[in-house]
């Protein structure tokens, strides 16, 4: 049995046998005031499968963020590493695109603009710059706003704006945290159907951090449960079919692993969140 396996009744293998990411017993400790250290990452061992769908849940504080931090090369581990392909994270790379909750486009420029903007960085000629964009902003329904700037679209619009402009860079990989955690109810369960909808389309890796245990369930094909001080505590295969409808979302399978996960958040010793 693979070392990196966990016990337990439906829980899952932490790493697939062909990763396109995998995390070998990362850690991350953080200098803190007076000479005192905080631990966000501690010996995480973790394979995200090609074109799988993972989700990463766990209470505030347990290191979600660090944990998709490092993966995107922005938060250097203290011990281990990540590898992507085979190949060890350096730093940031275009086969990685990161969405976060603030949308951070250009308030300057419009739809089209921000979706073309890391094309013309990457120097990708005009016409196919024009093309691809074009495809992504119809891809996410913004069509009819191309032309539009941030300021005039809803907070779930301009997401779906950030959302082009990641797929539009064609990265193998989405490294999503909380992407719609600004969002109201009803805008975020719509957000996550486009999401799913997106997905099943452009095949991508996808690694999505949420602290919503309805989110990690319906988007997940696995759920990532972590518990402070960044420990992956579980990791529970979500075994309900897809695509993932109005239906699936309201069965009694859907109400029964989320009451799981629920139970699995939210009665962590010392959670106090
Ligand atoms: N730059 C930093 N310097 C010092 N401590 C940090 C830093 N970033 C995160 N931490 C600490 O590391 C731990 C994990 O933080 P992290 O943001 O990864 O957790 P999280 O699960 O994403 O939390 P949340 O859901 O609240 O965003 C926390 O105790 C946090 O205070």
């Amino acid at each position: 049995m693979n070392a990196a396996r966990r016990d337990g009744a439906g829980a899952a293998a932490t790493t697939p046998d062909a990763a396109k990411i995998e995390f070998r017993e990362v850690g991350k400790v953080y200098p803190a005031a007076a000479g005192a250290s905080v631990t966000a990452l501690d010996r995480v061992a973790l394979g995200v499968a090609d074109e799988e769908f993972v989700t990463v849940v766990g209470p505030s504080g347990c290191g979600k963020s660090t944990l998709l931090g490092v993966a995107a090369g922005l938060v250097p581990p203290t011990s281990g590493e990540v590898l992507v392909d085979g190949r060890a994270v350096a730093g940031p790379g275009p086969e990685r695109g990161v969405i976060f909750q603030q949308y951070a486009l250009f308030p300057w420029l419009t739809v089209r603009g921000n979706v073309e903007f890391g094309l013309k960085i990457a120097r990708v000629p005009r016409r196919e710059r024009r093309a691809r964009a074009e495809y992504f902003i119809d891809m996410v329904g913004l069509g009819d706003f191309a032309d539009a700037h941030p300021r005039t679209l809803s907070g779930g619009m301009r997401q779906r704006c950030a959302l082009a402009r990641a797929y539009a860079a064609e990265p193998r990989i989405l490294l999503m945290d909380e992407p719609f955690g600004a969002l109201d109810a009803l805008t975020r369960v719509r957000m996550q159907d486009r999401l799913l909808d997106i997905w099943s389309r452009e095949r991508r890796t996808v690694l999505f951090i949420t602290h919503d245990v309805d989110e990690a369930v319906y988007l997940g094909g696995r759920v990532v449960v972590m518990a402070a001080p960044g420990r992956v505590q579980e990791v529970v295969d979500v075994g309900l079919p897809r695509p993932r409808t109005e239906e699936v979302r309201l069965s009694p399978e859907f109400a029964e692993i989320r009451n799981r996960i629920w139970h699995a958040v939210y009665h962590q010793e010392g959670n106090t969140t």
